[in-house]
């Protein structure tokens, strides 16, 4: 079983036949103009929730988890997402204010990494995300929470099918 699952995962197709050009050298300084360029491009190519991505979270003794979110906005260099303080992430976050996050658009062979620390937003803000939510009516959520993740290293990885796949590191707020 293990070795047809193997052979199964092997035959799966990887990249796709088109992907972008990424040339690292006349990448923009402020990364996150470059994040905003591929995130329009994902846009453009229709890719199903673009703004997706995978946050990773720790306990203060290092145990680590992960979960699907939706990018909220980028402000002050802060990326910002939203959810209940007192689910597992809140909790986590509260301990350890330190995450990172995944953005992947396989369709364009594409993955942005970011880590850095974690601040929880006013409740102004915060209400403002709740109200503006599709589907919202009215009701106020005080356990909703707007938060910004303010990276110090983020890694931009463009595949390619020659295998030279292309990584742009940006270390701000280090
Ligand atoms: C594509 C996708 C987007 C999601 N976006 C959010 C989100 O923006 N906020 C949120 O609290 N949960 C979102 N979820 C649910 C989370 O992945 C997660 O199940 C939930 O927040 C509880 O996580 P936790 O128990 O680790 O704190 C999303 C799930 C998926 C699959």
């Amino acid at each position: 079983m293990s070795e047809s699952l193997r052979a199964e995962l092997r035959a799966l197709p990887d990249f796709p036949p088109d992907m972008p050009d990424f040339d690292a050298a006349a990448a923009p300084d402020d990364p996150v103009e470059l994040f905003l360029d591929w995130l329009h491009i994902a846009i453009d190519a229709g890719i199903r929730q673009p703004h997706a991505f995978s946050l990773a979270t720790a306990t203060a003794a290092g145990v680590v988890s992960s979960r699907m979110l939706i990018l909220k906005g980028i402000e002050n260099g802060g990326w910002q997402f939203a959810s209940s303080e007192h689910s597992r992430k809140g909790r986590e976050l509260v301990e350890n204010p330190q995450a990172a996050m995944n953005f992947s658009w396989l369709d364009l062979g594409r993955q942005v990494r970011l880590v850095g620390g974690v601040t929880a937003l006013s409740d102004e803000e915060s209400e403002a995300d709740w109200l503006a939510r599709p589907g919202s009516d009215g009701t106020v959520n005080r356990e909703w929470r707007l938060y910004a993740l303010r990276p110090v290293e983020i890694e931009f990885w463009q595949g390619r099918h020659d295998r030279h796949h292309v990584r742009h590191t940006y270390r701000p707020n280090a």
